[in-house]
């Protein structure tokens, strides 16, 4: 119907365009010629865009705005896209979809289909669909994050969760835990008095926990410069995160990727160079450990790093396609940069959040001193007995999920979600934001009330649908037990040793700026002061 109606206006347009050609007597043959070019065309781009519309009629799409021929919705995108697809998805349901350039986009933003994409049709969705940024940064999908569901996925998936995230690796990597937090607390004790960036001190934090599980050494560590090394690391991290969560015209409108028209190819290669070298000169330094140190440190009970492992299992393997130095690589990268802005993200929400209630914080307060007590510092083992805390961890995470959307799903064939057919290749985002604010599934879902978390129903394991922090199905984030561990220890350790005030020059305020990781718009500062009667506490 609607090609027909295309098809006698072309018709008109051609009659009286021949008939304007021949009569017309002008010498201008420049702008002629560009009239004759153009107006086919325009002519040929609209007849694509009308055909794309009656196919989508045709093939039962999920409903959604029309966009523009050849860019689609691009130009009516905001930059707190959490926001604008959440007011979408009350306009157009609990599915919709958008055409940005020549991809189609689907929004999940209801518990029911959230369950269909991440649990029923799982193994369908199981594939990223990943943004040519997040390819340039793991030698093109080498990693966990943006690789496919493939074997090469199963395995790695498999050796971190059983080399780094087990329950015996997480246990013998207590004393770095405790030694960083402790180090975290000693370092803002010498600054009481004095403005607090919150996010950088959990960042370090984090940082140096993690990469002494990697490599054995962090950016503190005596006798090494990995410190220079690192120095600079959170910078290039925030703008790795920040390039991978901004729309990028070349992933929409896949022929102008070659012409990098925003520059941003080019800045994450840039990024990815740096972290290179970073990377190049730890597996060096560790490739040139003698193996017979190796073999003697672990005769002494001394647990090897996961970089040892990988390495190992690199040299083992006859073939060099299935495991070499660029998945080691990918890899390392990849959970260095999963783990550290996640976490510190998370530990300013909180800390923002306990700072804008001091009910809130009261209660914390009043049970760190019931279960620590004023003359202790807190300990690991202290931590599973801080219920509140946990409930106002909970809280914060429904309101502020550091990953809005999960990680972008794609299904690797045609499916039904709703009732409506998503096109296999399709980038489907589960809109957690969404479904952890609405009304439906929350009361008073704008109120800030760890109390709805006290009832130890609640977990991150992606089994209840209305709240899905860390996502779910075979995706999940396998970093769940570290992550956890380290929000509680740093938070606790941070309110009981100090109390905590904002600037008088600052105002308070709560807004979040949208990115792959959803951070404060404005870095949460805060001034410490001494809590325990014991200074030497915060020393040791
Ligand atoms: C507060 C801390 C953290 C949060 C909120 C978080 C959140 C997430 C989310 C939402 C996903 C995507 C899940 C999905 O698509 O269904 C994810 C994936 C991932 N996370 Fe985390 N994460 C955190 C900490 C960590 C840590 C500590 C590590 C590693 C040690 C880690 C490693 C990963 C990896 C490797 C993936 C990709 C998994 C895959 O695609 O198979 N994360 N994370």
């Amino acid at each position: 119907m609607i090609s027909e109606v295309g098809y006698k206006i072309s018709l008109t347009i051609i009659t009286y365009w021949s008939w304007w050609w021949e009569v017309n007597n002008q010498q201008d043959k420049l702008a002629r010629t560009v009239l004759t070019v153009s107006v086919p065309t325009l002519l040929f781009v609209w007849f694509l865009w009308r055909l794309s519309y009656s196919r989508k009629d045709r093939i039962h799409l999920p409903p959604g705005p029309s966009g523009l021929p050849i860019i689609g919705y691009l130009p009516f995108l905001t930059s707190n896209l959490h926001e604008s697809f959440t007011e979408m998805a009350h306009k157009y349901g609990p599915i919709f979809s958008l055409r940005l350039g020549s991809k189609l986009h689907v929004v999940v933003n209801s518990i029911d289909l959230a369950k269909v994409v991440a649990r029923e049709q799982d193994s369908t969705f199981a594939n990223r669909g990943p943004p040519l940024t997040g390819l340039i940064i793991t030698y093109g999908g080498m990693d966990l994050v943006w690789s496919n569901n493939n074997t090469h996925w199963r395995n790695v998936r498999k050796l971190l969760v059983s080399q780094v995230l087990s329950n015996t690796n997480l246990n013998s990597c207590q004393g770095f835990r405790t030694h960083e937090v402790r180090k975290t607390v000693k370092e803002v004790y010498t600054k009481i008095g004095t403005k607090i960036d919150i996010n950088k001190i959990a960042f370090d934090t984090e940082l140096n926990v993690v990469t002494n599980m990697l490599w054995g050494c962090s950016k503190s560590s005596e006798g090494n410069d990995f410190g220079d090394i690192l120095d600079g690391f959170r910078e290039v991290e925030f703008k790795i995160i920040e390039l991978m969560g901004t729309p990028n015209i070349s992933d929409f409108i896949p022929f102008l990727s070659r012409f990098d028209l925003q520059g941003m190819q080019m800045e994450m290669q840039r990024q990815f160079e740096y972290v290179e070298r970073v990377f190049d000169y730890i597996i060096e330094g560790k490739m040139k450990v003698d193996s017979n140190e190796i073999d003697e440190a672990v005769a002494k009970d001394v647990r090897k790093d996961f970089l040892q492992i990988l390495l190992e299992i690199k040299d083992k393997k006859n073939d060099p396609k299935s495991f070499n130095i660029i998945h080691i690589k990918a890899l390392l990268i990849n959970i260095v940069v999963a783990a550290t802005d996640t976490t510190s993200t998370m530990v300013e929400w909180v800390m923002a959040e306990i700072l804008g209630h001091p009910g809130v914080m009261k209660k914390v307060q009043d049970e760190l001193t019931e279960v620590i007590g004023m003359n202790n510092i807190v300990e690991e083992s202290d931590l599973p007995k801080l219920i509140y805390l946990d409930a106002v961890i909970k809280e914060t995470f429904r309101l502020h999920p550091p990953l809005p959307f999960l990680i972008q799903r794609c299904p690797d064939e045609s499916c039904r979600v709703g009732g409506y057919t998503i096109p296999k290749g399709t980038i489907v985002y589960i809109n957690v934001w969404a479904i952890q604010r609405d009304p439906q599934n929350w009361t008073d879902p704008l109120e800030f009330k760890p109390e709805r978390f006290l009832n130890h129903k609640w977990d991150y394991n992606g089994n209840n649908f209305k709240f899905l922090p860390f996502g779910s199905g075979r995706r999940i984030c396998p970093g769940i037990p570290l992550g956890e561990k380290m929000l509680v220890y740093i938070l606790a350790s941070l309110l009981h040793s100090f109390e905590w005030s904002l600037p008088k020059d600052e105002e308070f305020e709560l807004s979040d700026k949208f990115g792959f990781v959803t951070k404060k718009r404005k870095p949460l500062i805060a001034i410490p002061s001494q809590r325990l009667p014991d200074a030497n506490l915060c020393l040791c």
